[in-house]
């Protein structure tokens, strides 16, 4: 479902230029769940950036469910994103003026020709917990409850591919386990392929398979 081919990026800085991806190849099967560990600057984001259509790599390919998604042009890539891939980020950057019902609804008004948008939130929030906060602004919502809203986001459009960068960076611990279990049962009962960047060695041994990058490559 998802292949990188000799993946690098390097990014220009005033001190010359940083090559945070240095040939990966990475094959994941549909219905995977698989974790990215690695130190501080190794290059876990730089990759889900990469994989998730976000950031052009300086070489290389990223082919997804037989899509070659850096040989799109912008519209098309766009719309794969949108339709295929679900993206949970650090923080939980919602829309902080919208509730979270629109938050959670947003990839589905944004595509367009989706009458059903915000009946499909709905339940989606009420799995998720948050029957409760539908009309919440993310202001009035916990940090949990806002990451909950984020997952909500990233699965509206049922996208065959979840990735999520350290998606519990900024959460208690018992927070964060919560998190992850939810991530971990959204990939169980829905066959969603997950990848997942973390720091928690400890959750991380829950997926499938772990994989470890070290300073911009994999390391057996
Ligand atoms: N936009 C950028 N411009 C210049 N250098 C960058 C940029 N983004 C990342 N880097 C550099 O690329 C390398 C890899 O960064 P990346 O964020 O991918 O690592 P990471 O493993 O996700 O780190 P963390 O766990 O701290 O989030 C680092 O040396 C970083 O400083």
């Amino acid at each position: 479902m998802l292949a990188c081919r000799a993946l690098e990026k390097s990014y220009a800085t005033d001190r010359g230029p940083v090559h945070a991806m240095r040939g990966v190849d990475l094959d994941v099967a549909a219905g995977r769940y698989t974790t990215i560990i690695g130190r501080s600057g190794s290059g876990k984001s730089s990759l889900l950036a990469m994989i998730g259509g976000l950031s052009r790599p300086s070489a290389g390919r990223v082919v997804i469910e037989g899509v070659d998604i850096w040989a799109l042009g912008r519209r098309d890539l766009a719309r794969f994103r949108n339709r295929r891939v679900g993206h949970v980020f650090q923080f939980a950057s919602l829309l902080p003026t919208l509730r979270a019902l629109d938050n959670a609804a947003l990839p589905l008004l944004l595509d367009g020709g989706h009458a059903d948008a915000y009946d499909r939130a709905t339940a989606l929030l009420e799995e998720l917990g948050l029957g409760a906060h539908l009309d919440a602004f993310p202001s009035e919502m916990s940090a949990g409850e806002q990451r909950r809203v984020a997952i909500a986001r990233a699965l509206i459009g049922e996208p065959a591919l979840l990735l999520a960068d350290e998606p519990t960076a900024d959460l208690d611990e018992q927070t964060e386990r919560e998190i992850i279990a939810l991530l971990g049962r959204v990939h169980r009962e829905r066959g969603t392929t997950l990848l997942l960047v973390t720091h928690n060695l400890a959750l991380a041994a829950q997926a499938d398979e772990v994989i470890h990058i070290a300073d911009g490559m994999i390391v057996p």
